[in-house]
């Protein structure tokens, strides 16, 4: 399994329709997103498992990771590669116990580089930033102020994921501030064209 902790990281969106997921996540990462996390905030039970098992079997056609948004049952069942937690999920420290040493473990940490501390402490792999600028799917208050990338790479030694509104034109000053991960939504699945937008954002990292 390649796991690449720089580039685009593809977050999926609410779609009820499993086939066009697919598609659109299969043309990423072709392009290169660097790996995925399925989340659907409005999927039954039966649909996220569905959904999040095609997805995993299209990752590892792709070997590229599959992060979990969320449910960390959902995750063991599958065998998925990761679990993304935020304030309101389980505590990262749980969710590593949970998942063993070798899983990965993300922890949003919004605009506070004292959650980001605490989760690389409690065995987070990455933390993630923001949102940064306004979303197309998630309302949110803006409030993450940019350098906060930069003062977390002098302060962390996880990878450091930016998202909210990430666009290739808003995201080229966090990846030069030190971002490691790029993650998007409406970016790539509502574009006219996912691959080059893909593209684009992978470009920024060589
Ligand atoms: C990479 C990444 N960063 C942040 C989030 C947001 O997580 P959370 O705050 O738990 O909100 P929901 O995504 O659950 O609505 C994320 N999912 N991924
Ligand atoms: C899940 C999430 N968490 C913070 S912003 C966001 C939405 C990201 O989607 P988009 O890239 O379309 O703004
Ligand atoms: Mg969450």
């Amino acid at each position: 399994m390649k796991i690449d902790m720089k580039g685009l990281y593809l977050v999926t969106p609410d779609w009820d329709d499993t086939a066009r997921l697919l598609e659109v996540t299969n043309r990423a990462l072709e392009a290169g997103a660097a790996l995925v996390q399925y989340r659907n905030k409005t999927a039954s039970d039966a649909l996220r498992r569905e959904q999040a098992a095609a997805l995993l079997a299209l990752c590892r056609q792709h070997d590229r990771p599959l992060i979990i948004n969320d449910h960390v049952d959902l995750c063991l069942q599958l065998g998925a590669d990761g679990v993304h937690v935020g304030g309101l999920d389980a505590p990262v420290a749980a969710v590593r116990a949970a998942l063993g040493p070798d899983k990965i473990v993300g922890a949003s940490c919004y605009g506070q580089l004292a959650l980001a501390r605490s989760a690389q402490d409690a065995g987070a792999s990455y933390v993630a930033f923001g949102g940064f600028y306004p979303s197309k799917v998630k309302v949110y208050e803006v409030s993450t102020p940019p350098g906060i990338v930069a003062q977390a790479k002098g302060q962390l030694t996880v990878p450091v994921v930016v998202i909210g509104g990430m666009t290739v034109a808003n995201a080229r000053p966090l990846v030069e501030s030190g971002a490691d991960l790029v993650a998007a939504i409406s970016s790539v699945y509502l574009a006219e064209d996912a691959s080059a937008a893909v593209r684009e954002f992978a470009a920024m990292f060589r």
